[in-house]
């Protein structure tokens, strides 16, 4: 297990990584657990929208400011509220199952990766502003928008992680001599303006007709509406917080489901063992058409494979860095001079075998049936940890748990050439891509 510690700048360069031994326990609940121990890093600042207002609450590095920002918009995301709107996440699921059967049916290779982005893009229009995007409809990447995000994470992440004074040269030659990342530049601000009249039809639509959708942006509205005076949540603050969740929502999810079912269609054995465990339950009548999410959550084979795919591929796949404080702070034991850097990374955490086996590098959905699940729950930094962690978790969370068992028991799913693994792309959101796939229809309790 390996925890990545830098000197401030001032002192020396970033590229000076000590890598040190850690007990990945103590290292979570030490840091990153415990609230207000650890404060995000002048990474963030290039994560932040390119304005001079509010950036929303993911970037904002102040811990005091953060929390107050995040309590203002917490309960729009908790879990209940999320399911209010679970009919929302089935208009898309449908969607895209149909979408997929015609594929079946003219035995097309599908770009698996492409259309789950797509979903997951999708899912946030309807449960954001209570109307998809519209990419899996119109087959297209709308606004070139997972085209412009795909320019600019390594401009971001470089950005972030070289020293700051290198920042705003890398930044200056990277706009002069990169085609793609001045067009993404352009895509993003387009969208963002979409967004914004999202915002503004949507407000429309509720003033004038009184529809009962419990979208992201009515909740936000109301709040708005209600304390906004009282909390300083203006129109602006709506605006931002619902188009920043989409940029770290989309894509995050999409890759959280390709990769369980990448490892499943990878795994032949646990494959079928969640397909007989998804049929049996459709049989007896305790998951229904669509899939309910509190029924989905009770299948344990199905809960092991989604966390066994999240473990071996968590969607950023790059430290979380958080900077020492004045005073410096000891971590698992060693002491860290204040300023310096520090984080921890789920793509290796993940694979500790003290905790989680000596198989840890494979995908083995049984070890969260007979394995120690609570010190492997513990363990599991997917979402985060602490006053940070990832508000949309039960987004996410409900898409996969809904998804995932649609495509099993509705389609035998398998890569067009298994001897050919998925490519991935780590700039922090740890994007997979080359995942085609051959999808047949089925009917439950056939392969
Ligand atoms: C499987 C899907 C997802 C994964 C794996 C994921 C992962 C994460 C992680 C690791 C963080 C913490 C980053 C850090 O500490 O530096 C985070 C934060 C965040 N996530 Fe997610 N995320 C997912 C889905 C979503 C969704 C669906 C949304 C919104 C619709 C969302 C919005 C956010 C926001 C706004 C933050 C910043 C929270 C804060 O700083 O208070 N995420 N996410």
């Amino acid at each position: 297990m390996v925890m990545t510690a830098s000197k401030p700048y001032s002192d020396h360069f970033r590229l000076s990584t000590a890598r040190r031994p850690f007990s990945t326990r103590y290292l979570i609940f030490d840091g990153f657990h415990k609230r207000s121990s650890l404060h995000q890093t002048d990474y963030y600042d290039a994560w932040a929208p390119p304005n001079n207002g509010y950036v929303g609450h993911f970037p904002t590095r102040d811990e005091k400011e953060h929390s107050e920002r995040r309590r203002i918009v917490n309960k729009a995301y908790s879990m209940s509220s999320v399911l209010e709107s679970e009919n929302a996440i089935d208009s898309c699921t449908q969607i895209f199952c149909e979408t997929m059967r015609k594929f079946a049916e003219q035995n097309s290779a599908v770009d698996l990766g492409l259309w789950i982005n797509m979903y997951a893009f999708d899912v946030l229009g309807e449960l954001f502003y209570g109307k998809m995007f519209g990419f899996m409809s119109e087959r297209t990447d709308i606004g070139n928008y997972m085209k412009a995000i795909d320019s600019l994470l390594p401009a971001f992440t470089i950005c972030g992680t070289v020293p700051l004074y290198l920042t705003k040269l890398y930044l200056a030659s990277t706009i002069l001599f990169s085609p793609s990342v001045r067009g993404a530049l352009g895509a993003v601000k387009h969208i963002e303006k979409a967004s914004e009249a999202a915002v503004k039809r949507r407000k429309q639509e509720l003033e004038e007709i009184k529809d009962d959708k419990r979208d992201m942006l009515r909740k936000m509205l109301e709040i708005n509406a209600d304390q906004g005076e009282d909390f300083d949540f203006t129109y602006r603050h709506v605006c931002v917080e619902s188009h920043s969740s989409i940029f770290a929502g989309a894509d995050t999810t999409a890759i959280a489901i390709n990769s369980i079912l990448y490892h499943l269609m990878r795994n032949p054995a646990a494959y079928n063992k969640l397909t007989t465990e998804i049929d049996a339950a459709t049989a007896d009548g305790t998951l229904s058409t669509p899939v309910a999410y509190v029924e989905a959550i009770k299948l344990p084979y199905l809960k092991a494979c989604i966390n066994e795919g999240m473990r071996l591929h968590p969607s950023v796949g790059l430290t979380m860095p958080r900077l020492v404080p004045a005073g410096g702070a000891t971590i698992s034991g060693f002491h860290f001079a204040e300023g310096y850097r520090v984080g921890i990374n789920g793509a290796v955490v993940h694979y500790d075998k003290d905790v989680f086996g000596a198989d840890a590098d494979n995908f083995n959905p049984d070890r969260w049936i007979e394995g120690d699940t609570m010190q492997m729950d513990r363990t599991m930094i997917q979402f985060g940890a602490g006053p940070r962690t990832c508000i949309g978790k039960n987004i996410s969370l409900s898409e996969i748990y809904k998804l995932i068992p649609q495509i099993v028991r509705l389609f035998h799913i398998r890569l067009v050439d298994p001897s050919k693994e998925w490519k991935t792309h780590n700039y922090w959101f740890n994007k997979q891509t080359d995942i085609h796939i051959y999808l047949t229809e089925r009917t439950y309790g056939s392969n």
